[in-house]
């Protein structure tokens, strides 16, 4: 467990430190313990020798001063510890799940990805100090105290030596039963929460059949069924610990017994037997109690179960000596070929889009535009074949800066629920007000903030809710802008804009094709945009059908023909109907 834990923190100094701080405290209250030894030996005989105990005496009084200190310290330092503990794991899941491909981020693991940020972390690193601190305790105390019976008599000291592994071991069973009674019982728990979800959802259906206040059958079952869990794990549970605290038990009573025999045959003396039954009852103690963090102990190789199941997922593969400067931005897709687990979505995939160009993406829904622009940004890796930019495969470009050089405008744009402001330096956090300005004005972000109530310190609400499809996209164009990115990837709106969004976003896209030394690619739903590109790429079925210019194109009557006609079909209708 301690080795689990050690690995789960990126730098375990500071859990390191509390271990250690707990481990000197035991260790101390084991040899204060011992030091009754010859305190007794020196005051109980027939005329007590104070001077023979007063080194003693004075050592003992010494070591309990810095004991209180010690463990009043603990608390504070533990708290803190438990608080820095959980930031410095959080950060740790993030900057992994930063690396690891898109595609691990299902809504489950989603769901999951964040109890394990919020929860599973605070509570682990809780633990980790309120747990972890009484368990080094519960075997350190009574290990130094075996130590010190060792000097007196070391048959003592054997037999509490040997209660040590054994009660572990039945610890260890105690914990494995706590573990699988808690998941059985979880599982039923679930059972009855889902069953109370749907009971609710189900009233009006419950009620007309005239069962409203009797509850459905499945509810019933559901609550049975886990009595019955909890019943059984309470009986299954009740071996083990009884078998734990016998051992320690039977351990302790032997070791009386011993004392006393040795003290009747002559072997040992009256102090010394005295101050050995002193040791045993406080080896007892801490050891006995290691019963009640059990469950404690339990809990955290769960949690940390839960923790390293998200760092082990492999991280998409890196260069450890990847290219750090781009001078191009041409993007090359070479005999590509990419399935999503089992899906095949694109086949031998092969087109170029020279530095500074705009191509348009087209294909029926499903023949893997979306994809493309996914391997560029490499949010996944290629099966086979390479994607590469400015000449270079992206697996061998350092990922900040192959992140730093493109723009994603996404169809759904999300917003942080922060001003506007916030939420345009996401792109670069020191641009200054000018810079704001001029991006916000080349996206026709301006018009927008003009009219927001506050202005540019307008919060746009939960996932930008404040905001229309259309005005959250032109924050995302002038994201583009401020980030000066040298390859915008941009899905258009397929759904029909307002005219003025409509309009604004057309305009705002040519800006940034305008721009000789950016390269755009944009999966394009408006005659206008097809139109404007300098090459199209057609996909159809996940193969490139068509590429050339879009009058060529046109003139050709392929797919993007007959798309581009379907467009304009949509468009001329949606421009009559407004
Ligand atoms: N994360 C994913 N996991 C599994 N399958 C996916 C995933 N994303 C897309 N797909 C599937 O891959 C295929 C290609 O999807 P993609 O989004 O690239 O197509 P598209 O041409 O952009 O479609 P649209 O125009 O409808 O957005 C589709 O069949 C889609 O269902």
């Amino acid at each position: 467990m301690i080795v689990q834990l050690y690995r789960l923190w990126p730098d375990p100094k500071l859990l390191v430190r509390m271990w250690l701080l707990s481990a000197i405290l035991a260790v101390l209250q084991g040899l204060l313990l011992g030091l009754l030894i010859p305190i007794l030996r020196a005051l109980l005989q027939p005329s007590p020798d104070f001077e023979a105990a007063a080194p003693w005496l004075i050592a003992g009084a010494a070591g309990l001063v810095v004991y209180v200190v010690l463990t009043v310290l603990a608390t504070p330092i533990g708290f803190a510890a438990s608080m820095k503990l959980a930031v410095q794991l959080r950060h740790h899941l993030m900057s992994h799940v930063t690396t690891l491909p898109l595609g691990w981020f299902t809504a489950a693991r989603k769901g999951e990805f964040v109890r394990t940020v919020t929860n599973v972390t605070g509570v682990l690193s809780q633990l980790t100090v309120t747990v972890g601190a009484p368990a080094i305790t519960g075997v350190l105390v009574p290990a130094t105290i075996v130590g010190v019976t060792f000097m007196v008599d070391w048959r003592l000291a054997l037999v509490l030596l040997v209660t040590i592994p054994v009660s572990l071991f039945a610890l260890r069973r105690s914990r494995r039963t706590v573990d699988e009674v808690s998941a059985d019982m979880e599982i039923a728990a679930n059972e009855v929460a889902g069953r109370a979800i749907e009971f609710g959802q189900a009233q009006p259906v419950l009620r007309a059949a005239g069962h409203g206040t009797t509850g459905s059958v499945r509810m019933r079952d559901a609550l049975a069924d886990h009595r019955l869990r909890y019943r059984r794990g309470l009986k299954r549970m009740l071996f083990p610990d009884l078998s734990y605290s016998g051992v320690v038990m039977i351990g302790f009573i032997a070791a009386v017994v011993l004392g006393v025999q040795l003290l009747l045959a002559g072997t040992i003396s009256m102090a010394d037997t005295i101050a050995l039954l002193v040791l045993a009852v406080r080896f007892l103690e801490p050891l006995g109690g290691m019963i009640d963090h059990a469950s404690g102990l339990g809990a955290m190789d769960y949690l940390a179960r839960r923790v390293e199941a998200v760092l082990h997922t492999p991280s998409l593969p890196h260069n450890p000596r990847p290219v750090r400067r781009l001078e191009r931005t041409d993007i090359a897709f070479n005999d590509v070929t990419f399935s999503y687990s089992d899906k095949p979505v694109l086949t031998n995939v092969t087109f170029e889009c020279p530095h500074g160009s705009t191509t348009a993406l087209v294909g029926p829904s499903g023949s893997g535009k979306t994809t493309v622009t996914r391997l560029i940004a490499r949010f996944f890796d290629a099966d086979a074949g390479s994607v590469s930019v400015g000449g270079t495969d992206v697996r061998d470009i350092d990922h900040n800066v192959l992140m730093n050089d493109i723009a994603i405008v996404f169809q759904e744009v999300y917003l942080f629920d922060a001003t506007i402001e916030e939420n345009l330096r996401l792109a670069r956090p020191d641009a200054t007000e000018d810079e704001l300005a001029e991006a916000a004005r080349a996206a026709r972000l301006d018009e927008v903030v003009a009219r927001l109530p506050h202005g540019w310190k307008t919060r746009v609400g939960e996932a930008g809710a404040q905001l229309s499809g259309g005005e959250r996209q032109r924050v995302s164009i002038a994201r583009a802008f401020l980030k000066k990115a040298r390859i915008v990837l941009i899905d258009e709106a397929a759904s029909a804009l307002d005219p003025e969004n409509e309009r604004a976003i057309g305009e705002a896209i040519a800006g940034l094709a305008r721009d000789p030394e950016r390269t755009v690619i944009v999966i394009a739903h408006r005659p206008s945009t097809l139109a404007a590109a300098d090459r199209v790429v057609a996909l159809d079925r996940g193969e490139v059908a068509e590429v050339g210019s879009p009058e060529a194109l046109r003139k050709s009557g392929g797919i993007y023909a007959r798309l581009y006609n379907q467009y304009e079909r949509a468009r001329s209708w949606h421009i009559k109907r407004a």
